[in-house]
């Protein structure tokens, strides 16, 4: 752990003094900040500082950027812990943006101090850096990009001695797991696809876009247990490292989607990623040629993320079932399946998922999808391959008022509703056709009786198609 601890004559109770203190400094700050020129004013607020200033020891850990060639994870933890509690009488600020992201980054100024308090502990951090003699080169863990430091980046953090114990054991866990909660809530989703890439050989790697794709539970129209069920099933799932690694198992979660065209499969992982704020990789199994192919692509996904493999039964082609193939030990080995001209096995996909794959990472979620659950390999489906299996349907009458309410905002009962729900009620329309006509206008009188007539004439037409096959029969 990167972190250095010295001793130096300093307040002990230096916080308790700041807090008592800190509103007639700001007073006077604020008296200064209209009259005086900055320097000076700096000036005379340090003079100040250091005559009330207790003298006492109290303790300092270095939190130093680098740990050795790596970073330091208390680090990055710490700074964006101390970015969420930057108040506005700090005067001075760094901000950046990366291309990627959609807000300011604000960081600190050279010598800037933050004050923070817990439970009951007065603590001061302060950020500091120095410039190196050489130029060192460091990649950036998100981004793989190359980056030329020449500066030495770390905090200070002071406290009272008699506190050192539950700096230590407590309050580190707390910021680091304070950070991870914060950097959470700003994720931005990310949705990586596979593309062919000139520059590594024509092979393939991911590429990656931010997923725009505003499906959440909340939009989402699908029966309420069910709906609840996943969501339970998810919260559960991240909640337990310890026991996943308590019962020896990789700490993965498979779900099958399955139902016609239209139900929202493809909508559900997208509310997923959104709820979870994982990134999806849609691992679209045409582009991949070989089973190696398969593995690397596998390995270059993330943690916290969801690999998608939509519509398994029919991205991959099965051909004739070729025997000596392959090899595997789930009862598929011998079954090939054919992407274009190239081949590799079901089996190598399944067996590099359920074995090296998971156990190399953390909280992986794999979701396949597919129109037709009864076309599938029984070895998709044999129990233990997939944790769940969730039926998206045809749309209900409660799936319907949601859909009114998201696309319509009607809240209250509209005199067309029980006749649209009657019919819904007797047969077979998806939610993404009511949608559809639920979009076609603002208005909601013309948008209810749109939907009417669409639902009327699709039974129409069904009853005219079951009436004509009744006369051929005959
Ligand atoms: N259950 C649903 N709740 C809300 N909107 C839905 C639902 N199902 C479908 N839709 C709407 O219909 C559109 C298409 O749905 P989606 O792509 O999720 O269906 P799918 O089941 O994945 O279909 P496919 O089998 O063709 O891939 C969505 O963008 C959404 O607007
Ligand atoms: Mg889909």
């Amino acid at each position: 752990m990167a972190v250095s601890f010295s001793s130096m004559p300093a307040p002990s109770s230096v916080f308790a003094a700041y807090a008592s203190i800190s509103a007639f400094i700001m007073l006077i700050q604020t008296m200064l900040n209209q009259l005086v020129p900055r320097q000076l004013r700096n000036y005379v607020l340090n003079i100040i500082h250091n005559f009330f200033k207790p003298k006492q020891n109290c303790s300092t850990i270095i939190i130093e950027e680098r740990d050795g060639l790596g970073f330091n994870e208390i680090y990055n933890a710490a700074e964006i812990y101390l970015c969420a509690k930057i108040r506005p009488n700090i005067d001075r600020l760094k901000i950046s943006k990366h291309f990627k992201d959609t807000a300011v980054t604000v960081k600190f100024a050279q010598s800037e101090k933050i004050f923070d308090s817990y439970e009951g502990i007065e603590l001061q951090w302060k950020f500091m850096f120095e410039e190196r003699k050489k130029t060192s080169k460091i990649i950036d863990e998100d981004s793989d990009d190359i980056i030329l430091q020449s500066e030495k980046r770390y905090f200070e953090l002071c406290f009272d001695k008699k506190d050192k114990d539950r700096i230590l054991d407590s309050y580190i866990p707390f910021v680091l797991e304070s950070s991870k909660n914060i950097k959470d809530e700003k994720k931005i989703v990310r949705l990586h696809t596979l593309a062919c890439s000139a520059n590594y050989g024509s092979s393939v790697v991911w590429d990656s876009i931010n997923l725009e794709h505003p499906s959440t539970f909340d939009t989402l129209a699908m029966d309420l247990g069910q709906k609840k069920g996943i969501i339970d099933d998810l919260d559960r799932f991240v909640r337990r490292k310890e026991f996943y690694r308590k019962v020896g198992r990789a700490w993965k979660r498979g779900y099958l989607l399955y139902g016609p065209p239209g139900t929202g499969k493809s909508s559900l992982i997208a509310a997923m990623a959104n709820y979870l704020k994982f990134d999806i990789y849609d691992l679209e199994l045409t582009n991949v040629k070989r089973d190696s192919d398969l593995r690397k692509m596998l390995l270059r996904t993330a943690n916290r993320s969801i690999l998608v493999i939509e519509d398994i039964d029919c991205t991959v082609e099965i051909p004739e079932r070729t025997g000596a193939a392959t090899s595997g030990g789930d009862g598929v080995g011998g079954q090939c399946y054919r992407s274009r001209d190239q081949q590799f096995s079901l089996s190598g996909l399944l067996n590099f998922i359920d074995g090296l794959w998971s156990s190399c990472g953390d909280e992986r979620i794999i979701i396949f999808t597919t129109n037709n659950r009864d076309k599938l390999d029984p070895a998709l489906l044999r129990p233990g391959r997939m944790d769940m299996h969730i039926h998206m349907s045809y749309l209900k009458p409660v799936g319907f008022k949601l859909l009114a309410s998201t696309y319509l905002g009607i809240h209250d009962p509209h005199p067309n509703f029980s006749k649209i729900e009657d019919l819904i009620e007797s047969m077979k329309v998806t939610p993404a056709e009511v949608a559809e006509e639920l979009m076609k206008t603002d208005d909601v009188d013309i948008a209810l009786d749109g939907l009417l007539n669409f639902l009327e004439s699709k039974k129409n037409v069904k009853r005219d198609a079951w009436r004509d096959n009744e006369i051929l029969e005959c």
